[in-house]
């Protein structure tokens, strides 16, 4: 069989990058009605892409299967209208049919997450996701983050590989970062993408942009695409009064929240969902529930953060 061509492309349009949660029913099973409403609802909203059973979709937390129908059920929702990236990972062996259950399901590209637990070497890192592009016809977006941390000359090596087509930064080193995109310029010129992809990433975009880097995810969309949205509006058109205000009153209250407990970067967001009146189910072990009073705090933030909106009218 001939391997499909290498997609070189993932077009993006304009917006925050949606990352889902995966929604779960009261027997801690998928809920996968419940997971179309919620991408549904963020497509409509405005989101610029879906990316769907990564980090904040609980990646790490299911099955093949329920990987394979969530990706089949975020590309149904998103119904063509933006492109659905959906997670792979693990071993170089599991990452590659992850990605390939990705490719069955209709997803458009690909997160590679960083491989399990090993903290391996810049020529392994290299080799895995080489083994992992070949293995799909679908755009790779490499994730940096944990233990898997490049150099510069690795990116270079990256952008050079068919099938890969840009770095998610989640580890927030911006000396790093700086290199990296100079060495990508100067060395394997052309179009890769880059995302801020750290926790909360519009708290630290506007430093990002000032690397060039445009894209950034947010975790914030899932529960509050309104306030994520204007936002991004504010730092597109330059409006930075609006930008400071939604840092100040929003942004950084809810970061320090965000910090107060283990695995809130995803619990935290699955509790502002159901907030918002989604029923998308608790966070699966080894991640834990927000405490109450975390939660409250939470729903007070989202309240603030619709204040500042109606100020910057
Ligand atoms: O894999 C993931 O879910 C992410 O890295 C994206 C998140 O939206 C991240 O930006 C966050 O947690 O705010």
């Amino acid at each position: 069989m001939t391997p499909a061509p290498l997609a070189t492309r993932l077009d993006i349009p304009s917006g925050p990058l949606f990352f889902p949660v995966t929604a779960y029913g009261p027997d801690g099973s998928v809920d996968l009605d419940t997971y179309r409403t919620h991408v549904r609802r963020g497509v409509e909203a405005g989101a610029a892409a879906v990316f769907a059973c990564c980090g904040t979709g609980e990646f790490h937390a299911l099955t093949p299967e329920e990987f394979e129908g969530c990706v089949r059920v975020a590309v149904e929702a998103a119904d063509g209208r933006v492109p659905v990236v959906a997670g792979a990972g693990y071993g170089t062996a599991l990452a590659v049919r992850y990605a390939r259950l990705a490719e069955a399901a209709g997803a458009d590209g690909l997160l590679a997450m960083p491989p399990y637990l090993v903290v391996a070497g810049q020529e392994g890192l290299l080799r895995h996701y080489r083994e992992v592009a070949a293995a799909t016809a679908l755009p790779v977006i490499v994730y940096q983050r944990d233990n898997a941390v490049f150099t510069p000359q690795t990116v270079v090596a990256l952008a050079r590989t068919d099938g890969i087509i840009g770095l998610k930064d989640g580890l927030g080193d911006l000396d790093l970062m700086q290199r990296v995109v100079s060495a990508v310029r100067c060395e394997a010129p052309g179009d890769f993408l880059y995302f801020n992809g750290l926790p909360t990433a519009e708290q630290t975009q506007l430093a990002y942009r000032a690397l060039g880097v445009t894209l950034y995810s947010s975790a914030v969309f899932c529960f509050a695409p309104e306030i994520a949205l204007a936002f991004h509006q504010a730092l597109r058109t330059g409006d930075d009064a609006t930008v400071a205000k939604l840092l100040d009153g929003f942004y950084r209250p809810f970061v320090e929240l965000r910090d107060r407990g283990r695995g809130y970067a995803v619990a935290l967001v699955k509790a502002g969902v159901r907030l918002r009146g989604l029923d998308v189910g608790e966070v699966r072990p080894p991640l834990h529930e927000p405490s109450g009073d975390h939660v409250k705090q939470l729903a007070e933030l989202i309240e603030r953060g619709h204040a500042l909106l109606e100020e910057a009218k």
